[in-house]
């Protein structure tokens, strides 16, 4: 029988750290080896459990990555791109899982975490949740059934005030999804942001709308608009655990995984789905 799986929190103070710190704390053959603020951060030396709510769990906040990482067997990462490049290289040097959660990288972020799978096992998605990953395979299918010139897409999300990227990692993810059922590349259709008089809708192309307000966790829809009928796909998450808990399903999987990059749809099996 395995040991329990030692995992390291980063970003622990954050609203996704805290969750997995406590989700970790309440899961059988999981154990927080570590968690990890930024230098400077009022977390550090602060007991991880405490910060999330839970009884003590005897590991103090810290702010070096690299002695965490060492010891442990996967690092469970929701923080920010810059971030999230240092602690690839950081995982592909101790050659562990690197589960990534952070949205709003860039394609030289890509690169380097591109990098960092020749050493580690990286499972990066825009959303960790099975609803979603479920939504996306549901949207290639509707996209390959509903043909480019009499159906439009929309991809519409909502989040809370405190979210810094747009459009959201599971915007994106679901475009590409709708993308891959046109077969067409997402980059050379995509509209992602629409103001003042921007012409008549261009046939084929996928459009992005962003909401922000209030606390919402995450609501995303998919809107295939014709003549005289909309169909819509949607989202709604009640609940920041459910992406912490397909993050670490994410680890578990990972953990006898050859070094590589893959999606939360190898972890759930659904990437074989037409
Ligand atoms: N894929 C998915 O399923 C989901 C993805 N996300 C994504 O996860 C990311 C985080 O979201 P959320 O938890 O809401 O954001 P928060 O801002 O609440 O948390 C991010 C945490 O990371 C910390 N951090 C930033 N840089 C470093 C660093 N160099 N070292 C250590 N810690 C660092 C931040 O510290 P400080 O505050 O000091 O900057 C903060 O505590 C976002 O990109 C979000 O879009 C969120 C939910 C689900
Ligand atoms: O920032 C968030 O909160 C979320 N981010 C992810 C995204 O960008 O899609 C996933 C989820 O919707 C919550």
């Amino acid at each position: 029988m395995n040991t329990p799986m030692k995992l390291v929190v980063v970003g622990a103070g954050g609203r996704m750290g805290k969750t997995l710190i406590r989700l970790i704390s309440e899961t059988p053959g999981l154990a927080l080896h570590a968690a990890v603020e930024r230098a400077g951060s009022p977390a550090l030396g602060r007991d991880a459990g405490e910060l999330a709510g839970v009884p003590a769990l005897g590991v103090p906040v810290t702010d070096d990555p690299l002695q965490a990482f060492l010891e442990a067997e996967g690092v469970i990462d929701f923080t920010s791109p810059a971030a999230t490049v240092e602690f690839a290289a950081l995982a592909a040097q101790a050659r562990i899982v690197h589960i990534i959660g952070t949205t709003g990288c860039l394609a030289e972020h890509e690169e380097k975490i591109d990098a960092a799978a020749r050493h580690a096992r990286v499972v990066k998605s825009g959303n960790m949740s099975l609803g979603v990953n479920l939504l996306s395979v549901l949207v290639k299918q509707a996209a390959q059934a509903l043909e480019a010139s009499g159906w439009d897409i929309e991809v519409l999300e909502m989040h809370h005030r405190h979210k810094v990227d747009a459009p959201s990692g599971t915007a994106l993810l679901l475009g590409e999804a709708a993308a891959e059922g046109r077969g067409v590349s997402l980059a050379e259709h995509s509209v992602r942001v629409r103001d003042g008089h921007t012409g008549a809708r261009e046939e084929g192309s996928i459009g992005f709308a962003t909401l922000r307000g209030g606390s919402v966790i995450g609501e995303h829809s998919v809107l295939f608009a014709s003549e005289g009928e909309i169909v819509t796909l949607s989202h709604s998450a009640a609940d920041r655990s459910l992406f912490a808990r397909g993050a670490l399903k994410a680890a578990v999987w990972a953990r006898d995984k050859k070094p590589g990059r893959y999606t939360m749809l190898d972890v759930l099996g659904l990437n074989s789905t037409p």
